[in-house]
């Protein structure tokens, strides 16, 4: 059984050529799409397996980076967007329309992340930016209805995609937020 990761990917992860330096995101509607425009490339791109990060119709996985949050600007169709959970850590500005997340931001900021912003890198109406590099959360496609048989297989594709598969996030991002805690634990002392 062929098993479908996300439609960017499923044919062979396409590298990133290095030097992008930025472009537009542009959501699914055909009129009037909303666009942001993005300062530079992205990084800690990944697929991303949680229930919270916006899929493509069919796909298991999303395919997720961060920016910097001052290099990200709503530039149209911005009265669109609406923010999706606003109790969630990342909140996640939608199409109102189509559904699609523009973007992810984070308000609190003593969180780890705090001035990233999140982002789907396949919404750049241009190419090359930085690839998917590793595969987080993956045991929570359960949490999607995927049956606790199929996670072999889709672990395997995911190596064989060269994305390591891991149940949280890649290990020098759990360093970072250990780091982060570190710190202000001492701070706190
Ligand atoms: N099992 C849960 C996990 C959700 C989760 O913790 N997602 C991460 C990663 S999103 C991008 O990598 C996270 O940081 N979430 C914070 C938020 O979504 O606000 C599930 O699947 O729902
Ligand atoms: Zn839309
Ligand atoms: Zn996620």
């Amino acid at each position: 059984m062929t098993v479908h990761i996300h439609p960017s990917i499923d044919s062979g992860v396409k590298q990133g050529t290095g030097n992008f330096a930025g472009g537009t995101l542009v959501c699914k509607c055909a009129d009037k799409p909303v666009k942001v425009a993005i300062k530079g490339d992205v990084a800690h791109n990944h697929a991303c397996g949680c229930t919270k990060c916006w899929k493509p119709e069919g796909a298991t996985f999303s395919v997720v980076a961060v920016v910097p949050r001052d290099n990200v600007k709503v530039i149209e169709n911005g009265d669109k967007l609406q923010i999706v959970d606003s109790a969630a850590a990342i909140q996640r500005y939608a199409c109102k329309a189509c559904g699609t997340h523009m973007y992810g931001r984070i308000e609190n900021t003593g969180h780890p992340f705090y001035g990233l912003d999140f982002i789907h890198p396949e919404l750049f109406q241009e190419g090359g930016w930085a690839a998917p590099g590793f595969a987080a959360f993956v045991s929570s496609v359960l949490e999607s209805g995927v049956q606790p048989g199929e996670m072999d297989g889709i672990r395997a594709r995911l190596k064989e995609l060269g994305l390591e598969p891991y149940d949280c996030l890649s290990p020098p991002l759990m360093d970072a937020i250990s780091s982060h805690v570190a710190k202000s634990k001492a701070k706190a002392a």
